[in-house]
């Protein structure tokens, strides 16, 4: 099952199961951040020994904060965008356009097969869209934005998958956050570093009481939700993409990771496709309809 890799352009279409999706996401968005060459030949199998092998050359993670420091605010900005996968005739997404600030929740819903997940791809930069374009717009203080756009970096998006905890692959808490990372020896001030960042996760999501040697298999199904966001929080995303969030929790889960995401957006930009539309109704600032033929429209909640 040898895959080719780019970092910067994945047809996930191609990646044959959705355990190996999620996984090949998680080890591409470890390996853009450390730096690694791509693109990569791999294997499922031979990941392990790549990842503590190879990485152990370079590891340069991002010490750099979230946008938003030196400008006033700043917000995603997503124009004319339309996809096509390659070998089709058929376009997916049909000129998407949509802003989001900074610190706010947005909503996309629609019908099942209308495209909502693809959008979410070429957001984290797992495929690239056929044409438009996707950027970052700073605001100064005087509320004018910056001359040039920041594209947004695949490397600064946080993705969680419906059913995450479906795609654990260690067997402790502490493996399961620092999947992807190096295993060298050295470096006490990046060590510091990491382990701060990976503190600060684990408390920002409410994990704190849990033992970092407890099987993640073994959590409930809110503190597995938890665990999956806390991942994706080490490095503080610039936008955090959630799929279906609330699928296939007891309501108790689901009312824990709505308090959760609350919680979340004082602080992180949040992108949710959901079918929940009441159980988020609360959090949401924005919202859109995507239709079939992967047209996208703001429209307030239907609850
Ligand atoms: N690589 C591809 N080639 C051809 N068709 C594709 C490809 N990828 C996705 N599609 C099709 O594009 C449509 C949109 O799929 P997508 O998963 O984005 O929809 P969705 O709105 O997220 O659906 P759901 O709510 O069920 O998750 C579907 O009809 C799907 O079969």
């Amino acid at each position: 099952m040898a895959k080719h890799l780019d970092s910067h352009h994945v047809n996930l279409p191609n990646v044959e199961s959705a355990q190996t999706k999620q996984i090949v996401y998680r080890f591409i968005m470890a390996s853009s951040t450390l730096a690694l060459s791509s693109p990569l030949h791999w294997t499922k199998f031979e990941l392990s020994s790549f990842i503590c092998n190879k990485s152990r050359s370079r590891f340069n993670f991002r010490r750099t904060q979230a946008v938003g420091i030196s400008c006033h605010y700043s917000c995603l900005e997503v124009k004319d965008v339309y996809y096509r996968p390659p070998g089709t005739q058929l376009n997916i997404l049909n000129g998407i356009s949509f802003s989001l600030p900074e610190k706010s929740f947005g909503l996309i819903f629609g019908q099942s097969g209308s495209g909502k997940t693809t959008l979410l791809q070429l957001l984290a930069g797992l495929s690239k869209p056929t044409s438009g374009s996707i950027y970052i717009k700073k605001y100064r203080n005087d509320d004018k934005p910056n001359e040039s756009p920041d594209s947004l970096l695949a490397e600064r998006v946080g993705i969680v998958f419906q059913f995450p905890e479906r795609y654990f692959v260690a067997d402790n808490v502490l493996d399961e956050v620092i999947f992807g990372w190096p295993r060298q020896s050295g470096d006490l001030q990046l060590k510091e570093y990491l382990t701060l960042n990976l503190q600060r996760a684990i408390n920002w999501v409410g994990l704190g009481g849990i033992s970092l040697d407890k099987d993640p298999h073994s959590l409930s199904g809110g503190y597995k939700r938890r665990l999956a966001l806390a991942i994706q929080l080490v490095q503080i995303p610039d936008l955090l993409i959630l799929d279906e969030p609330l699928a296939g929790l007891d309501w108790k889960a689901r009312a824990d990771v709505v308090k959760l995401l609350k919680h979340l957006k004082k602080e992180l930009t949040i992108l949710v496709v959901s079918h929940d539309l009441k159980e988020l109704a609360t959090i949401v600032d924005q919202s859109w309809r995507m239709d079939m033929g992967g047209t996208l429209r703001e429209e307030p909640l239907p609850v």
